[in-house]
């Protein structure tokens, strides 16, 4: 099946460019790109300068009459405009940014824009691959989730579901590598500011904080607070979540773990670790693993959960190819058995 993508020179689209070259029924023939159309794919991205494939312009009708599937691995703000015609002609969508995950009033507050025209919003599906699998599969728009709320959301969703954290805020510290920014040009993400470097960014004002409540009442059933807390530590790819809430009556980290096994039982990209064998990025770069892991403190009766992931593959590209796995039918694990790059 003919694929294109939208937002051909940033990391999403490099990461998607490397997951779908070896995808067994998804063919990438389009690469759509803003600044560097009527360049080649080689230009911006030294790593693949064997493979000749050229970048084009945005043609909305053209790209309808040509591809089944378009990813859009642009910023907020662009597919919510170029998406909904493609649905409207049976494009079956992907966006990895943020335009179609929130409902009208919280985009607007959280970011600062007019939401996506009705009845677009409306008619998405928020595509965390685990839980939403039965509306991905009928789904005209995917709205791929950003990267924390993939890993924090993986982790929480089963205690919610559980009942295995008492009720009230849940804090989520949260630490990512500097890809999760973009390949833009920003002083944040300098050498010289990340490396040796650690630092919280958009305390108490992140966009991910509505979508993580937003995804946990819808999903888990449970209206919860977060106090989401962001960090950039010094590495390229990479997330790592802890999460904090009181346990309820009775459960240990050995039955949070057993309850969460359970869940994840069929899930391919889930790893429960065991107690003591902790969630590490290293286990997880370059794959579609999300490793989780859960430990009650019997001193404090406080519960940690805590959720390792790649945030370009699991947390973006990843992510979207197995939501377009599920919409097409295929395996989940089409062109996504990749093993962790290990050291
Ligand atoms: N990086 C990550 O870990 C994650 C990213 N996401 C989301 O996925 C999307 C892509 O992210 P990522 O690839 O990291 O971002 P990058 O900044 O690396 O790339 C985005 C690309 O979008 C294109 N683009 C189109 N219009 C504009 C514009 N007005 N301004 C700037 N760029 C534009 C550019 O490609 P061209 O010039 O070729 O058009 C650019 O290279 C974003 O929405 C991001 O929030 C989601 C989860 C994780
Ligand atoms: C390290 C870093 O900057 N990370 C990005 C999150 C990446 C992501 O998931 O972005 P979207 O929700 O916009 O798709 C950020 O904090 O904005």
């Amino acid at each position: 099946m003919k694929v294109a993508v939208v937002g051909a020179t940033g990391y999403g689209s490099a990461e998607l460019i490397r997951i779908l070259h070896r995808h067994p029924y998804a063919d990438l023939t389009q690469l759509i790109s803003s600044s560097t159309a009527g360049g080649e794919l080689k230009e911006v991205f030294p790593h693949l300068s064997h493979l000749s494939q050229p970048l084009e312009v945005w043609d909305g009708e053209a790209l309808a009459e040509e591809v089944e599937a378009v990813f859009f691995a642009a910023p907020a703000g662009i597919s919510s405009r170029l998406a909904p015609p493609l649905a409207e002609r049976g494009v079956r969508v992907i966006d990895l940014a943020g335009d179609f995950r929130l409902e009208g009033e919280e985009y607007r507050k959280w970011y600062g824009a007019e939401p996506p025209a009705h009845p677009w919003l409306e008619r998405a599906v928020y595509g965390l691959s685990e839980w939403s699998a039965p509306a991905i599969r009928q789904a005209e728009l995917i709205a791929n989730p950003g990267c924390y709320p993939t890993a924090t959301l993986l982790a929480l969703l089963p205690l919610l579901q559980a009942g295995s954290i008492a009720d009230g805020p849940v804090t989520v510290d949260a630490k990512s590598g500097i890809s999760g920014a973009g390949r833009g040009l920003k002083r944040t993400s300098l050498f010289a500011e990340v490396n040796e470097n650690m630092f919280p960014y958009q305390v108490g004002v992140h966009r991910h904080t509505p979508e993580i409540e937003g995804h946990a009442a819808r999903i888990g059933g449970r209206e919860t607070q977060v106090i989401f807390i962001p960090q950039i530590v010094p590495m390229s790819r990479g997330i790592l979540v802890t999460l904090y809430a009181p346990a309820a009556a009775g459960w240990t980290g050995a039955r949070v773990t057993e309850m969460v096994k359970e869940v994840y039982r069929e899930a391919p990209f889930v790893r429960v670790r065991d107690q003591g064998a902790w969630p590490r990025t290293k286990d997880v770069q370059g794959s579609n693993f999300c490793d989780i892991g859960f430990h009650v403190d019997e001193r404090t009766g406080m519960l940690v959960g805590m959720a390792a992931i790649d945030n370009l593959v699991k947390g973006a590209a990843g992510q979207a190819v197995q939501n377009l796995n599920l919409r097409m039918g295929w395996p989940e694990t089409a062109g996504l058995d990749l093993l962790p790059q290990y050291p």
